[in-house]
């Protein structure tokens, strides 16, 4: 069985809490953070009416890099549909997406208030992780986020089949809003076992990414994760990535690179990386080892 930790995000002193998380499960939950519940549920109803949409409506959310516009149902993941928005942190790109979706003035609104909650939390997340490391001083304010608002199409016929495959988040790290009543996420234990995550009333969850390994020179765990159908309800999620520096490449800070512990990954852009996942197929992580130094 996994545990996962909460982090209380208004305690101090909370750091070897947060590193412990952050190397095993790879993930944990936070409270505290600061964005109201109205505005969730708010934001939960847009995006369930953004997925109303016509099929021609949602394809003209196109993709800015690779992968994150909308997503249709695959033969691999058919139960599964995802809105994508790049980048989060700039004003201008949310409204470029309400608008490409002619998004009525009250769910603009919504999104452009869940963006402008959840962004400066995900760049404050980081830094916390950055200084529970002995990093002081990281700031990730101006590192590149993007939205992903999911929809699982459940229905009887697919129960206990895969809503969507096993995987890692490719960036730094993921803020999630679950689903308040439809489960299905799972997250994998360091024994390589499947365990149900079910959700929290009042606080988010958080993944540690593939570029959390390779920036923290393999001290933080990527943490592999997957959605099955559990039951027959339309489940929607919604998740904001942290990705990556804007402009630099991903490299561990030399403090956390020694003789005892060499450095693991060469230095790399992130949309690099993001279409080696995609060209190679290896969406759990396991392309970091085709960056090995
Ligand atoms: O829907 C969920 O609970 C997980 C979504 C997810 O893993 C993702 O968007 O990367
Ligand atoms: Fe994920």
């Amino acid at each position: 069985m996994v545990v996962i930790p909460v982090v209380d995000l208004a305690a101090e002193g909370r750091g070897q809490l947060l590193l412990d998380a952050c190397r095993q499960p790879g993930c944990f939950r936070v409270v505290n953070h600061g964005i109201p519940a109205a505005l969730q549920a708010e934001m939960k109803a847009a995006v369930r009416s953004l997925f109303e949409l016509p099929d021609d409506v949602k394809l003209r959310n196109d993709h800015v890099i690779a992968g994150s516009g909308y997503v249709g149902p695959t033969i691999v993941n058919p139960l599964y549909e995802a809105f994508g928005l790049y980048d989060a942190a700039s004003p201008a790109d949310v409204d470029a997406f309400c608008s490409c979706l002619d998004a009525p003035p009250h769910l603009r609104e919504t999104i452009r208030l869940y963006a402008s909650h959840l962004h400066p939390l995900v760049a404050n997340i980081a830094s916390k992780i950055a200084e529970s490391l002995g990093l002081v001083g990281c700031s990730f304010s101006d590192w590149p986020c993007q939205f992903r608002m999911n929809r699982y199409n459940f229905a009887p016929e697919t129960v206990g089949s895969s809503g969507v495959q096993i995987h890692t988040d490719s960036g730094f790290l993921t803020v999630l809003q679950e689903d308040e009543s439809v489960g299905g996420l799972e997250v994998m234990d360091a024994n390589g076992t499947f365990a149900a995550v079910d959700p929290l009333p009042g606080s988010l969850l958080v993944n540690l990414g593939d570029v959390a390994k390779a920036w923290s020179n393999g001290m933080l765990h990527n943490v592999k994760h997957r959605v099955l159908c559990k039951e027959a309800a339309t489940r929607i999620s919604i998740a904001l990535f942290l990705l990556a520096p804007k402009d630099g490449k991903v490299e561990a800070p030399a403090e956390l690179v020694g003789s005892k512990i060499p450095r693991l990954y060469r230095s790399f852009y992130y949309e690099d990386y993001r279409k080696l996942r995609f060209s190679s197929g290896l969406r759990a992580g396991e392309a970091l080892s085709l960056l090995a130094a």
